[in-house]
């Protein structure tokens, strides 16, 4: 056990900075997938060759950015999690960020289904919904960020 823990301890900065560069894409992708679908409701004739241009888009930023990057910050974040001392369990903080993670995978989720829907021709909501939805990743980001270095 031991053997493993020194393992984890001189990974350490390693696995940070993965995790640090896996967040960087996953975020961009969430950032940007959200304009997508507010061009594509508000300038996009249904069923025109634009309209298929977006979809491939949307569903390549989906499946070849965000979901690998999603699994990777999840990957490098728990191994973090394991390494002993890095996380302290009595402070706020662990909270904090363990919520805003699971929200934003659960907008990254909610997006993946959008991507489907705008797939099938299906999409139900506006431009304007999507503005909103936008904010979303840039509030959990902000909480986490404050959780990780703040550190209250
Ligand atoms: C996906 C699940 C995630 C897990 C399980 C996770 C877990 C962790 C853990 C255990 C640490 C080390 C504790 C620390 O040194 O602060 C850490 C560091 C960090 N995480 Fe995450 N994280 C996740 C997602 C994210 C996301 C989405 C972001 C940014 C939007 C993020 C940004 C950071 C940053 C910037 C650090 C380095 C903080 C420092 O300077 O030490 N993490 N993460």
């Amino acid at each position: 056990m031991s053997g493993m823990f020194d393992l984890l301890l001189t990974a350490y900065p390693w696995v940070k900075s993965l995790h640090v560069i896996s967040v960087i894409a996953w975020m961009a992708g969430l950032f940007y997938l959200p304009r997508l679908f507010v061009y594509h409701v508000e300038k996009v004739e249904s069923g025109s060759e634009t309209d298929a241009l977006f979809q491939t888009m949307e569903r390549k930023l989906f499946r070849v950015i965000m979901q690998p990057a999603m699994m990777a910050s999840w990957t490098f974040g728990l191994i973090m999690v394991f390494t002993p001392g890095a996380v302290d369990w009595g402070a706020i903080w662990p909270y904090t960020k363990g919520f805003a993670i699971l929200s934003m995978t659960a907008f990254h989720d909610w997006l993946g289904r959008r991507v489907y829907q705008f797939s099938q021709g299906t999409n139900q909501l506006t431009g304007r919904r999507y503005r909103i939805m936008n904010e979303v990743p840039t509030v959990l980001l902000v909480i986490i960020i404050f959780s990780v270095i703040v550190r209250f």
